[in-house]
């Protein structure tokens, strides 16, 4: 996989929703090896934007291609083989055991097959060890703290093993150690040449894990590039309404002081 390869595009993408337009004339690539954070105020757009690129919903105008095919001609399956999904609330109908919600990441990968195979289950297994859940696996999903959650849906999108994953506020519901383990992750992922899209409220965890920063605002994406280009103090007063300082360590860090 090479940094060049086009995963994602986005052309010209419009979604309304009566005569409101919620999002206009978006366009942008997601490559290969990219950790990309979405920010923009709340609802400015970023779940719909998710959404249309999983096509839950359909554009009211534009294209999106999807490993250089239309998304609009691809079969769910075939999607959910590229893409895999963390929400930012997953409700079970059934008393699922952690490790049964992980397991349906395995879906699109075997399809309907009766049981799990060994391959699914050696995979699975592996997912709960490394993310440090084994401890969680027998528990049944709705009794786990919402971080708890948060941290089996990362490890569902993961057996999944798509190129990319489309994230909902991942670091939502987990202590400071685990986001930054997640970051972490994150970053590491896209070394590896995953491309990841995550949404996030925290100008700090773009600068801090992404490669490249989109900006959603007043339907529009105002700003695309690297986050230390794009995530300043000028960014977040527009963005948010609020005024902040921005101090620009040495080390290469950026900070903000409300
Ligand atoms: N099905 C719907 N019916 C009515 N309004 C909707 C629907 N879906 C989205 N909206 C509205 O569209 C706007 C954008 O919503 P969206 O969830 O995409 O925002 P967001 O940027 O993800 O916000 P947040 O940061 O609060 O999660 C919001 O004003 C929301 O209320």
């Amino acid at each position: 996989m090479t940094a060049s390869v086009k995963r994602l595009s986005v052309k010209n993408l419009s979604y309304r929703l009566g005569q409101r337009t919620l999002l206009d004339n978006i366009s942008f690539d997601l490559k290969a090896g990219e950790c990309v954070a979405l920010l923009g105020a709340n609802g400015a757009g970023k779940s719909t934007l998710l959404k249309l690129l999983l096509r839950l919903i359909a554009p009211a105008s534009g294209h999106i291609e999807l490993a250089g095919m239309p998304l609009s001609t691809l079969k769910r399956r075939e999607i959910a083989r590229h893409i895999a999904y963390v929400p930012q609330h997953h409700h079970p109908h059934f008393p699922f055991t952690a490790w049964q919600v992980v397991m349906q990441g395995r879906l699109p990968v075997n399809g309907m097959v009766r049981s799990p195979s060994p391959q699914d289950i050696s995979r699975v297994e592996l997912a709960f060890e490394e993310n440090g859940i084994a401890h969680l696996s027998a528990r049944i999903y709705t009794d786990l703290s919402g971080g708890e959650r948060q941290r089996v849906l990362i490890t569902r999108a993961l057996v999944q093993d798509t190129p990319v994953i489309l994230l909902d506020e991942p670091v939502n519901g987990l202590d400071y150690g685990h986001q930054l383990h997640l970051l972490m992750q994150l970053k590491t992922l896209a070394a590896k040449g995953y491309t990841l899209l995550m949404i996030t409220h925290q100008p700090e965890h773009a600068l801090m894990a992404a490669s490249r920063a989109l900006v959603l605002h007043e339907s529009r994406l105002i700003a695309d590039g690297a986050p230390s280009e794009v995530v300043d103090s000028a960014l977040i007063s527009r963005i948010y309404q609020t005024q902040v300082q921005q101090i620009d360590l040495n080390s290469g860090h950026r900070v903000f002081i409300p």
